[in-house]
């Protein structure tokens, strides 16, 4: 873990269970290499996991069996170690590399801006060559302007100790948010192809490993499966997905597993298959990124759990943190704001914190001060909670990585600008079926269809007895299933599987689900409504927004957006905390 991480707390625990063939999974790290500095259970750090890889490997040939790293993308963007440098990524890379993975693939968050393909394609996809798979995603160079694979289409090989013989494909959803400089192919085009039939019809492997950034849920996934499996009735297929940033699992038939494994580097997937058999058998588990845990599953205790590799990585991590002087405060959250754990509109919300305290403060055009204007965020531009304590250039980062800038239409009347909010939120119902849907604007979490869960609520046993801020750490009040010691506010999953995949047994946390879109009146008159409103809105949202505007009956286009502000939603958002909140936390 890194210095200044909060200490990690003990918990009780559900062993792995190993197999014959075996893997850990990340996905959706999103830049969070350094762990979780302020939540005990997910304070280890890149370097942790690649010690704990290690020992992992070591068991596998001590039993005879073989042990895969998996990674599904989205490896960038949500964190200062990513963002916070110039270029982007300046130290990210190096770290990376540092885990042995053997089957990598892309994410949508590598393909955004095109700077960041372009370093995928010139650093990570050469530092992972013979294992980086492009199944449906080119590259186009930015001088010749042809394009290529990625990397390679699948790869093949055979595992360390049983030569288990393996064809692995590596998906992308799909994506079409992408820069310029990649094409991405649509799965099911790309499961037409002559390579992949080719594949599928004659290589008769002993199982198939599909890795994506793909939901587990999504069609991707259900059509791959069934392309493969029209020709290998009876082979192993097992999937590893990401996207979502959630822990799930599902079968899609006896002999098919899939495993998703969260986001931000919170969890480390485990799932073991078992061959010998007629018919395989799987396993899955959440890992908690607990540096505790990953003691607990190798057996092994802070003096010998570091290797010399994982040391190493462990201060690469915090010299680049230092440099980038990621600790440094703008301000001093007076309390946590919740993303999906408290309702919206709530006090403890951090949208209604942004749509009551922080847009009516950062959107304001010098110009047009005076003019009644809406400002329309989508939910997704958020992308993590803000905890009481320290708001740090870090954080800037793991709240709003984006670009974001914020555009308007001027003078739209009010009467077609007023219904644009609920159309975003509408759930889709009035979109023709070729538009991008609706639940783009939300958060990953909400990518598939999702409900709000709210669990009854008992007093906590005991208090934060840890003397120091724990935001995710702190005791909750139990669980209904467990009346043995006191247990810590986590994941509580429940996949297709069953109720038993976290390693870590916790106590739960509400889920809210959030709307696509929240809006903040500013500057209207008191006295009666304005003729006409500045309509401000994230370009992200732009052609969502157009269309609500049509639908609304306006004769707005494209050609009628302007920059309301040069500056980033990021960098406003954190001059908001440096003027509104005390600089030094109690
Ligand atoms: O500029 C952007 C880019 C993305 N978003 C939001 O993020 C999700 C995608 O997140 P993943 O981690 O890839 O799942 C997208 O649907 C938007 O909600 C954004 O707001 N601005």
């Amino acid at each position: 873990a890194q210095p200044g991480a909060v200490k990690p707390v003990a918990v009780p625990m559900r062993d792995l269970k190993w197999g014959t063939l075996n893997f850990l999974h990340t996905t959706d790290t999103h830049g969070w290499h350094a762990g979780h500095l302020q939540e005990s259970q997910y304070s280890a750090d890149w370097g942790d996991y690649v010690s704990f890889a290690e020992h992992m490997r070591r068991k596998a040939d001590e039993q005879g069996v073989d042990l895969l790293l998996v990674d599904t993308g989205d490896r960038v963007e949500g964190n200062g170690l990513y963002d916070a440098s110039t270029p982007k990524g300046k130290y990210y890379y190096d770290i990376y590399r540092q885990q042995n993975v053997d089957i990598i693939c892309t994410g949508n968050h590598e393909l955004y801006q095109a700077s960041t393909a372009d370093q995928e394609h010139l650093q990570t996809v050469p530092n992972f060559r013979n294992n980086y798979i492009a199944s449906n995603l080119d590259y186009v160079d930015p001088k010749t302007g042809e394009r290529s694979p990625m990397a390679q289409r699948y790869r093949r090989f055979k595992t360390k100790n049983q030569r288990i013989d393996i064809v692995a494909f590596g998906f992308l959803f799909d994506f079409t948010g992408n820069a310029k400089n990649t094409v991405v192919q649509p799965v099911k085009k790309t499961i037409q192809e002559d390579w992949f039939q080719k594949v599928v019809r004659e290589s008769r492997p002993d199982v198939f490993v599909v890795i994506g950034h793909v939901g587990v849920q999504m069609q991707e996934f259900k059509d791959i499966f069934r392309a493969i499996r029209l020709h290998n009735p009876n082979t192993p297929i097992v999937f590893f997905g990401g996207h979502v940033h959630v822990r799930d699992a599902t079968s899609y038939d006896s002999r098919s597993f899939a495993i998703a494994s969260g986001r931000y580097f919170e969890t480390i997937g485990w799932m073991s298959v078992e061959l010998g058999s007629d018919a395989p058998s799987f396993h899955r588990r959440y890992i908690d990124n607990n540096i505790l845990g990953l003691y607990h599953h190798t057996g092994l205790n802070a003096s010998t759990f570091p290797t010399e590799h994982g040391r190493n990585v462990t201060s690469m991590i915090a010299k680049a943190r230092a440099e980038l002087d990621l600790d440094y405060i703008y301000g001093c959250a007076p309390k946590d704001y919740w993303m999906t754990r408290a309702p919206y509109p709530h006090e403890n919300s951090i949208y209604s914190l942004l749509e009551k305290q922080i847009l009516p403060a950062i959107v304001v055009n010098p110009k047009r001060a005076q003019v009644p204007r809406l400002a329309i965020m989508n939910t997704g531009a958020i992308r993590f909670d803000i905890f009481k304590g320290a708001f740090t250039r870090d954080t800037t980062f793991i709240v709003s990585p984006f670009l974001s800038v914020l555009n308007y239409i001027p003078d739209v009347p009010y009467r077609v600008a007023r219904k644009v909010l609920g159309l975003l939120n509408s759930g889709g119902q009035i979109m023709d079926e070729d538009f991008v849907p609706w639940h783009l604007m939300a958060i990953p979490e909400q990518q598939v269809p999702r409900k709000s869960v709210i669990y009854e609520k008992k007093p906590p046993k005991v208090s934060d007895s840890m003397g120091q801020q724990v935001p995710l750490g702190r005791f909750g009040g139990g669980d209904d299933a467990h009346d043995g010691p006191v247990l810590i506010e986590g994941y509580t999953t429940k996949d297709d599987i069953g109720d038993d995949g976290d390693d870590a047994v916790h106590a739960n946390i509400d889920f809210h689900v959030v709307p696509n879109c929240i809006q903040a009146e500013i500057a209207f008159p008191k006295e009666k409504e304005p003729e006409t409103v500045d309509l401000v809105f994230f370009d992200f949202i732009q052609p969502w927004v157009l269309f609500a505007l049509k639908v609304s009956g306006g004769n707005q286009t494209a050609a009628d957006v302007k920059s309301y502000v040069p500056d980033t939603f990021s960098d406003l958002m954190s001059e908001w905390m440096k003027k509104n909140w005390p600089r030094k936390c109690d």
